[in-house]
């Protein structure tokens, strides 16, 4: 048996095709992320975006094709090894996530649940988040008395708080202006400097703030249309009439 490559891509897609209700909402989509990669994922309504990160976290299966975390093929996990997988990742999906009955404290420590941890060793890792995402001095509201963007700092406080390898954020942004925006990116850059943090946001609004050779990828009806930087998608969306009218925002 050939031995697994020593530093193989945090995530691969290869071949991938999922069918929902008889449509092909994902078309022999391939994509790999790397250690390190900050990746954006655009595109419009219904072009996959969620369904191609529900994949890369196990919660879906595909039709068709292979999904490696870690280096590890998704197929032939068992549930615990799935979810050793999981507590490498930190995650933010779509729509919010916080318990309403449990203080913002209560919602940042709850990936904490399953971590043999001492409440020194706890309290310091609450702390570092809350401090990073500014949220001192709310820990003891529940979450309906915090403002929408400090909710959603709430949400990426608890997806960082394990310290992850790979941080997956569907639909980051949403109500949140450019300023926050651009705060919470700045986190992201630091940790991804500083700890090598990856990470994967589907996020139209971020294309905006994000550097020129930051990378994009571009989906539409299931299909990836783009994978390269910024800058890049620039360049060749003036020539390439399908992407800018996607980037345009027409149907
Ligand atoms: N649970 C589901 N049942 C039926 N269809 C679904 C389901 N989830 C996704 N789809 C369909 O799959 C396609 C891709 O959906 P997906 O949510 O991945 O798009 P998206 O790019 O994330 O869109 P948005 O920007 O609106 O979140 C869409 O056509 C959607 O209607």
């Amino acid at each position: 048996m050939n031995a697994p490559p020593a530093n193989p891509p945090l995530v691969e897609l290869d071949q991938v095709f999922q069918h929902v209700n008889g449509r092909c909402a994902l078309n022999a989509l391939s994509l790999s992320v790397r250690r390190g990669d900050a990746l954006l994922l655009i595109g419009p309504n219904g072009a996959g975006k969620s369904l191609t990160l529900r994949l890369m976290l196990g919660l879906d299966q595909p039709s068709s094709g292979a999904i490696r975390l870690f280096g590890q093929d998704l197929a032939t996990l068992t549930d615990a090894q799935m979810n050793r997988l999981r507590s490498r990742l930190g995650v933010v999906l779509q729509g919010g996530s916080l318990l309403d009955e449990l203080t913002l404290l209560e919602n940042l420590l709850l990936p904490m649940r399953s971590r043999p941890l001492d409440r020194s060793a706890l309290a310091r890792a609450a702390r570092l988040v809350i401090t990073q995402l500014q949220l001192d001095g709310m820990t003891h509201h529940y979450p309906r008395a915090l403002s929408l963007g400090q909710r959603r700092s709430a949400e990426l406080a608890r997806a960082l708080i394990n310290q992850p390898e790979l941080l997956i954020c569907d639909g980051l942004s949403d109500g949140l202006d450019r300023p926050a925006l651009r705060d919470i990116l700045s986190i992201l850059q630091v940790q991804r400097e500083t700890r090598g943090l990856t990470f994967i946001a589907t996020d139209n609004a971020m294309l905006d703030v994000i550097g020129p050779e930051d990378r994009v990828l571009v989906m539409d009806r299931g299909r990836l249309l783009f994978d390269g930087t910024r800058a890049g998608l620039e360049n060749t969306s003036a020539e390439d009439l399908e992407l800018r009218t996607i980037l345009e925002g027409h149907p």
